[in-house]
């Protein structure tokens, strides 16, 4: 038998999956590393976890593994996007990685839109401004700390570093190069002429590879530490949302993903990379050769739960804390959850708002809080759901995949607000699948991705929408929606106050 391994490089956990030539996933190891935030608006990552934490899991892997290592044929890769890695002429890391919830850089985004102009910038990235992207952790990096950032031979995206340290061979690919905000999406190059006019050096630029490409082999050091054997091809990989995608069957425009990791994704597939969506939904390069998508993100979906956990619970398993909400009625007892703890992108792209409990009664309990929060994050993927519906998209059926899928209340909850079918496949990691899946398909397994998928792919169940259900979720809805409008104004004053 033949394995591939899939490395999901998430914010929470690097996930790793032994996958056979049936899309089996044989085995599956899952290494923790934390989130510092020293301040309101900061998000970071230390490199050298996501590596010994990535080496520790392929070491407990092969441990694991009956078979003989050479039976191993390939490793590739889906990571968190956005993250910015800085590396010195040595290779060395530089700082922390300012990940893709950390939104420290209003200021550089006024300041792209002021040098760049937002035509010019819609018109080579296809994407806006946003604190998440790259390119404004760079010019917050420029701008703040300019000893360190004279330092800077190369930039990386997370998993991008990780597979550096495995290979030393340094690349990127197009769908992570897209969420940096300094690619030209449609010609599939750096933007000359955004690193002009941002004095940015294009050489920082990593070079570009597809996403199925082999990129090196492992090195001795990573060989022993891990046992895998030497003949082990290394495939570059692809953003988590790509991978998502790839790994959850999205590889036609007639189907929709929604995830709900750490954040909260809703993405199409698009063929096109010359469509003008005016920066509404982000619009990247897939990890399908010449192929695309689109999406609107929540940045705290998951990680809403995980904040509530962490506050109030910090004893209790999430099947625990979730143990009661399916004792609770659609509309928690009148108590309503918005998910921005960490600010918000789709469909408002500001920083400075924040989550709200509305309604909170004396006769509230945990359970309610717990489905009032499931409810919200749903509810701020159903704002992605409906732009996309305005687009002219149908969506009668979503593929969901991510660690909130662990959950069968959640699914048949999001099948009643989105007032769609929602399959969940037969493994929610969809990004570590994608990743094997391109590590089947570079060892040439199948001769498309999407054959791969027919085998790969197994669907374990559908939830439909329960009609009472769904009607009351399209009233809450509309209160949902005023939330934002009645707090902005409250939040954007309550900023001078959060350290
Ligand atoms: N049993 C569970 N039920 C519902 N949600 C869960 C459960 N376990 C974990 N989660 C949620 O899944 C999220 C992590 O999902 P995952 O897809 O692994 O994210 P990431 O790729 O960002 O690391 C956590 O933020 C947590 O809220
Ligand atoms: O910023 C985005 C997409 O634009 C996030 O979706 C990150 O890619 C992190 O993903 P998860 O860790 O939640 O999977």
């Amino acid at each position: 038998m033949k394995y591939v391994i899939g490395v999901d490089l998430g914010t929470s956990a690097v996930k790793l999956l032994l996958v056979n030539q049936q899309g089996t996933v044989v085995k599956n190891v899952s290494k923790n590393y934390p989130l510092l935030s020293e301040k309101a608006g900061y998000s970071e990552q230390n490199p050298k976890d996501w590596v010994d934490q990535t080496v520790a899991g392929l070491y407990e892997l092969m441990q694991q593994f009956e078979g003989k290592p050479d039976e191993i044929e390939g490793i590739s890769f889906s990571g968190q996007m956005h993250g910015l890695v800085l590396l010195d002429e040595d290779q060395n890391v530089l700082r922390n990685a300012i990940l893709w919830n950390d939104t420290r850089t209003t200021k550089e985004c006024q300041e792209i839109y002021e040098k760049v102009g937002k035509e010019r910038l819609l018109h080579f990235t296809k994407n806006l401004a946003l604190e998440g992207f790259t390119l404004p952790k760079l010019l917050w990096v420029k701008n703040n700390e300019p000893e360190l950032y004279s330092k800077v031979k190369n930039f990386l995206l997370p998993k991008d570093y990780v597979r550096l340290k495995l290979t030393n061979s340094l690349h990127t690919e197009y769908s992570d190069a897209a969420g940096t905000l300094l690619l030209n999406i449609a010609e599939k190059e750096w933007s000359q002429s955004i690193c002009d006019l941002l004095d940015i050096n294009s050489d920082i630029c990593p070079p570009l590879v597809e996403s199925s490409e082999e990129v090196g082999t492992l090195i001795p050091e990573i060989i022993e530490k891990t046992g895998l054997p030497k003949s082990t091809h290394i495939f570059a990989g692809g953003a988590d949302n790509a991978c998502g995608a790839i790994g959850s069957g999205v590889l036609t425009e007639d189907k929709t993903m929604v995830s709900t990791g750490t954040s909260g994704v809703v993405l199409a597939h698009e063929e096109r990379g010359d469509r003008n969506f005016q920066g509404k939904v982000h619009y990247f390069n897939h990890g399908i050769s010449n192929a695309y998508y689109t999406m609107g993100v929540t940045l705290a979906a998951g990680q809403s739960l995980t904040w509530f956990k962490d506050a109030f619970a910090k004893d209790k398993t999430f099947d625990q804390l979730l143990n009661d909400v399916d004792k609770v009625s659609p509309g928690a007892n009148g108590l309503l959850f918005t998910p921005y703890i960490d600010g918000e992108r789709t469909p408002y792209f500001d920083s400075t708002i924040r989550g709200s409990f509305i309604g909170i009664d004396s006769s509230h309990e945990m359970k309610h809080f717990v489905r009032s929060i499931m409810e919200g994050v749903t509810f701020s993927l159903n704002e992605s759901v409906q732009l996309f519906r305005e687009q002219g998209k149908k969506i009668n059926q979503i593929i969901s995949i991510g660690g909130g899928t662990k959950n069968d209340t959640w699914l048949q909850m999001q099948a009643d607000i989105f007032n769609a079918k929602v399959v969940k496949l037969s493994n929610e990691q969809g990004p570590g699948i994608g990743a094997a899946m391109l590590a089947a398909y570079g060892c040439k397994w199948f001769k498309t991705l999407k054959d791969c998928a027919e085998i790969f792919l197994q669907k374990e169940k559908t939830y439909k929408p329960i009609e009472e259900n769904a009607e009351v979720y399209q009233d809450l809805f509309k209160l949902y929606q005023q939330v934002y409008t009645s707090t902005h104004s409250v939040n954007k004053k309550l900023m001078r106050y959060r350290e």
